[in-house]
C-alpha cells in the first residue's frame, strides 16, 4: 500500500518525539544556537546528492549529532537515526524542484526531501526552529508546552463530539426499531461519526509528537474512543441497495474520509456522497436498514453469520418478527445464537421505547 504524506509525516514525527535520541540531539544543537540539516536515509538518490564531507559511520548519539552540526554543512543518518553515515556534506538538490522557502538551508531541506523522498530536518540558527520536511509537507516542531495546549483543547472538542454521536446513535437505534429513519438521520450519524474520527486523529498526532510527554493524552484519547461502536462502513452498508459490494462500500468510505470541513456540515452532499439521495432530493424520505449495524453490537454473532441473517430476512425489520425458530434456519444459527438475537433486538426495542417516552 502506498503510504500518504500524513503518514510519513506521522512515522517522522514519532522519530523526533520527545524522549528519542534524535530529538535530545535537534534540542542540543537548538540550545547551542546554531543549525543543522540532518537526512534521514541513505541510498543512491542520497549519495547522487552528497558532495565532499567525510563518510564516518558511526552510531548515533545525542552528543556526536551536535558536535558534528557545528561544522558547516550537512548530517546524514539511517532512516532509524541509529547511525550516522556521513557528515560536512554539501547537498546538491535539483535547482528547479519549487520551494517557498527562504534561505539555503530550508531550500536545500525542502528540495531533497521531495527529490530524495526522505525526511529531512533542519534546524534554523537564525530562527531558532526545528522543522520536518516530508514527502512535501513541512512541519515545524513545537515545545511539549504548547503542542499540550493544544492537544487539550481538542480533546474537549472529541468528548463534546462524542457525546453528541452517542445520542444521534441511540436516536437512530429508536427510529430503526420504529422503521422511521430517513435520510437526514442517516447523514447526521455519518457527519459525526466523521467528526469523531477526524479530531480522534488530530489528537493521535498530538500523542506521536509529545513522544513521552504524551503518555497522559494516549489515556485519555484511548478512554474518548473505546466503545465508539461500528464505524461509518457499518452505517453504509445497512442502507445501501443490496446488491451494492465491499468495493463501492469501501470507496464510499473513503469518500467520505477526503470531503472538506465546509461540505461535512451539508447533510445533502454527505448522503449524496454515499449515495443515498434519491431522485427527488429529499432528505426526509424514509429509508430502510437492512439490520447490519444493530446485528454487529451482538458479540455472540460472527460477521459472517449476521450477513447471512440479513441476506435471509432482508430488512431490519422482517428479522425483529422472526421468531427463534425462523432465525435457526438460517445457517450458523443454533439455538443459543438465536436466543441472543432475539433477545438483544428486544432489548434495543424496550431501551429506544423508554428512551421516548420516559
Ligand atoms: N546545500 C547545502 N548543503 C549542506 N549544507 C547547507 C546547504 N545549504 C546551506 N547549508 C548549511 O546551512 C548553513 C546556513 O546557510 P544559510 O545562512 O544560507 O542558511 P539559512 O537558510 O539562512 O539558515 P538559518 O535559518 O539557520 O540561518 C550553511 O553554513 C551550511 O552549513
Amino acid at each position: 500500500m502506498v503510504r500518504s504524506p500524513e503518514d510519513s509525516l506521522r512515522a517522522t514525527l514519532a522519530r523526533v518525539a520527545p524522549g528519542t535520541g534524535l530529538r535530545d540531539g535537534l534540542e542540543r544543537i537548538l540550545r547551542g544556537r546554531t543549525g543543522a540539516l540532518i537526512v534521514l536515509g541513505f541510498d543512491k538518490t542520497i549519495e547522487s546528492l552528497c558532495s565532499g564531507g567525510f563518510e564516518i559511520d558511526i552510531d548515533f548519539a545525542p552528543t556526536r549529532l551536535r558536535e558534528l552540526a557545528k561544522m558547516d554543512g550537512a548530517i546524514v543518518c539511517d532512516k532509524d537515526a541509529s547511525k550516522i553515515l556521513r557528515a560536512a556534506v554539501q547537498l546538491v538538490p535539483d535547482p528547479s524542484i519549487e520551494t517557498q522557502e527562504s534561505g539555503t538551508r530550508h531550500r536545500t531541506a525542502e528540495r531533497v526531501a521531495i527529490q530524495t523522498g526522505a525526511p529531512v530536518i533542519s534546524v534554523s540558527q537564525s530562527m531558532q526552529i526545528i522543522a520536518l520536511y516530508v514527502d512535501g509537507l513541512r512541519h515545524v516542531l513545537e515545545g511539549s508546552e504548547k503542542v499540550l495546549a493544544r492537544a487539550n483543547q481538542a480533546l474537549a472538542t472529541l468528548e463534546r463530539y462524542r457525546a453528541r454521536l452517542d445520542q444521534v446513535t441511540s436516536s437512530l437505534s429508536a427510529l430503526e426499531i420504529e422503521a422511521m429513519v430517513t435520510i437526514r438521520d442517516v447523514a447526521v450519524i455519518l457527519q459525526r461519526q466523521e467528526m469523531v474520527r477526524r479530531i480522534s486523529e488530530e489528537i493521535a498526532q498530538y500523542v506521536l509528537e509529545l513522544g513521552v510527554d504524551g503518555r497522559l493524552l494516549s489515556l485519555q484519547l484511548d478512554e474518548l474512543t473505546v466503545g465508539r461502536g461500528p464505524g461509518s462502513e457499518m452505517v453504509i452498508r445497512d442502507y445501501s441497495a443490496a446488491e451494492t459490494g465491499q468495493e463501492d462500500i469501501d470507496l464510499a468510505v473513503a469518500a467520505l474520509h477526503e470531503i472538506g470541513p465546509t461540505e461535512l456540515i451539508d447533510l445533502a452532499k454527505i448522503a449524496g456522497i454515499v449515495g443515498l439521495m434519491d431522485s427527488n432530493g429529499s432528505l426526509e424520505t424514509v429509508i430502510h436498514p437492512r439490520g447490519y449495524r444493530l446485528l454487529s453490537s451482538f458479540k455472540a454473532v460472527p460477521r459472517a453469520v449476521a450477513d447471512r441473517l440479513v441476506e435471509h430476512f432482508d430488512g431490519l425489520q422482517n428479522l425483529m418478527a422472526a421468531t427463534i425458530e425462523e432465525l435457526m434456519a438460517v445457517e450458523g444459527i443454533g439455538e443459543q445464537r438465536a436466543r441472543t438475537v432475539r433477545e438483544g433486538l428486544s432489548r434495543i426495542a424496550e431501551a429506544s421505547l423508554l428512551d421516548r417516552f420516559l
